[in-house]
């Protein structure tokens, strides 16, 4: 089996960060593990509190994995600080996993942040460079180069910018954009645009995180960065839809319906039941 490693935040709420992760890997059939960088109290309405986790125990937790298991592909999320940015960077600089695919988080839909405003740049120096490939939506691509993006011929600017920055290849994600959420890669040759369809829904929590992990599962299992990306937003475009109306605000991406609908179940009450 395929596995892959998560490094990033805990969401109580169970829709985005290290649980998001864990069951995009799972619906791909990629064995996950998890590397935890913070805890965070967190619904589908806020996030109430964080409490990043000690420096030495996330560098053990990472030493803990490579030591022993094969990783064939590292997604990071939440890093928090910039002694986090920092520890994380080194240590896969030591390792030298064949693929990191760099989530860029930094606020939540909720408005929290997520990385410290002193730890930007360090994500920029140390991070980005390591990076197979960056998954920024609109407002962190915006972060990254300091201007502001609007069209989809300013993406195409922003993912130039984005590439000087050192990763291997860009994703920009365009759902923040009105209109249908259609994201750009550019892989330092040639732009490609996958395209979407909105989905009106509130139900978005965590989609962020659910991509960029569905594209480092793609990848562990030998995907090129181009397909990875493609059955990525195939997945989240169908978690989306079949999103789950839980707690009262943003619910959950639907991590398993396609798994679900291919094995010919429906959850029923509180029950499977075989169609
Ligand atoms: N309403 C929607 N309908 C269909 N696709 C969407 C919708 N909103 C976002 N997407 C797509 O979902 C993927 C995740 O992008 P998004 O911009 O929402 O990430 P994000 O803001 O980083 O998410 P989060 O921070 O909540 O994890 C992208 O492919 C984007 O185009
Ligand atoms: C832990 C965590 N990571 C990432 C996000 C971004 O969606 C979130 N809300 N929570």
């Amino acid at each position: 089996m395929k596995t892959a490693l998560t490094i990033a935040g805990s969401d109580s709420g169970g829709g985005a960060g290290i649980q998001a992760d864990l069951k995009a890997f799972a619906a791909q059939g990629v064995y996950g593990m998890s590397v935890i960088t913070a805890v965070t109290a967190q619904n589908t309405m806020e996030v109430r509190s964080v409490q990043n986790i000690d420096l030495s125990i996330i560098n053990d937790q990472i030493e803990a994995v490579f030591d022993d298991i094969r990783v064939d592909a590292v997604k990071i999320g939440m890093l928090s600080s910039a002694k986090t940015v920092k520890v994380v960077a080194d240590s896969l600089e030591k390792y030298q996993p064949k693929f990191i695919v760099l989530d860029p988080v930094m606020v939540s839909k909720g408005g929290h942040h997520l990385l410290q405003g002193e730890a930007i740049s360090a994500l920029k120096e140390k991070m980005l460079p390591l990076s197979t490939i960056v998954t920024p939506n609109i407002p962190e691509a915006e972060v990254l180069i300091n201007r502001s993006i609007q069209t989809e011929e300013n993406m195409m600017n922003a993912c130039l910018a984005i590439k000087a920055l050192g990763p291997k290849t860009v994703l920009l994600k365009g759902g923040h954009l009105s209109g249908n959420p259609n994201d750009l890669f550019y892989d330092g040759v040639s732009f490609h645009w996958i395209k979407g369809e909105r989905i009106h829904t509130k139900n978005t929590h965590g989609t962020g995180c659910t991509l960029s992990s569905a594209i480092a599962a793609n990848l562990a299992k030998g995907a090129t960065l181009l397909e990875a990306v493609q059955l990525a937003k195939k997945y989240i475009t169908t978690a989306i839809k079949y999103s789950l109306n839980l707690g009262h605000g943003h619910g959950s991406t639907n991590h398993f319906y396609e798994l679900y609908e291919r094995a010919n179940l429906v959850l029923c009450q509180n029950n499977f039941e075989r169609m």
